[in-house]
């Protein structure tokens, strides 16, 4: 249950929440699904990992190329789930999304391990894969063509910021009747939010 007053601000309770799961979920506490959506509408959703998160948004990590990739460059509304399953919470994002600079995703790029530098060399994500030994090779291929060198990051690998103008929390209660909060953008504003309930 929400027991103290909300936050005016969403992140500081997005903040407080993110903390209370990576205390307790063994795994991936900052995992969230991101959904995205064609020019058209239809829309696809998968699983990325949070890695950076402040005043400006959320910020995650993939192949421009992917599935994920082309949607977004096509129509930069998308929107992230979060749901911690032994807290029984969920939240809700949406926004728009803008490529992070290429200082920044050179630098969360840097801090990979090496084997995982070299698979975003070697993945052409979400195309179609003729046999794993064809992946084992390319992977092969690169690090040999990198050799002791440094990985440098790949043109097509980058981070994408949500910035959101819509937060919705979720706190399960007893015969469904859950709490709703939501915080809405204030037009024109980069501060201000709009806070209301909703029916669960
Ligand atoms: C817990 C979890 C975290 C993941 N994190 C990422 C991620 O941060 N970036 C990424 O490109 N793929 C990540 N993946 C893989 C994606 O879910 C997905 O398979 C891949 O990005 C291709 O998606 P697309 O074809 O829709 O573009 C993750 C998968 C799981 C299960
Ligand atoms: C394909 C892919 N890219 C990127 C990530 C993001 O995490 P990391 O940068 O820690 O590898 C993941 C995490 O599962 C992933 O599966």
């Amino acid at each position: 249950m929400m027991t103290q007053a909300q936050p005016d601000d969403p992140f500081v309770l997005f903040s407080r929440w993110l903390a209370e799961a990576e205390a307790g979920e063994p795994h991936d506490a900052n995992a969230m699904a991101l959904a995205t959506a064609r020019a058209d509408g239809s829309p696809s959703v998968r699983m990325v990992l949070l890695k950076d998160v402040s005043d400006e948004g959320f910020v995650f990590y993939t192949n421009a190329e992917s599935r994920k990739g082309e949607e977004l460059t096509a129509n930069p509304q998308a929107a992230l789930l979060f749901h911690w399953k032994s807290l029984r919470r969920q939240i809700r994002i949406e926004g728009r999304v803008h490529p992070v600079k290429g200082a920044e995703a050179d630098r969360y790029f840097a801090s990979r391990g090496r084997g995982s530098q070299i698979g975003a060399w070697a993945s052409l994500q979400s195309r179609p894969l003729p046999s794993r030994e064809e992946l084992e090779r390319r992977t092969a291929d690169f690090d040999k063509d990198f050799g002791g060198n440094a990985v440098p990051r790949p043109p097509h690998w980058y981070g994408w910021r949500l910035v959101p103008d819509a937060f919705e929390f979720w706190v399960d209660r007893r015969d469904r009747l859950h709490e709703r909060y939501t915080y809405r953008r204030k037009s024109g504003s980069d501060e201000a939010w709009t806070q209301g309930m909703l029916y669960p």
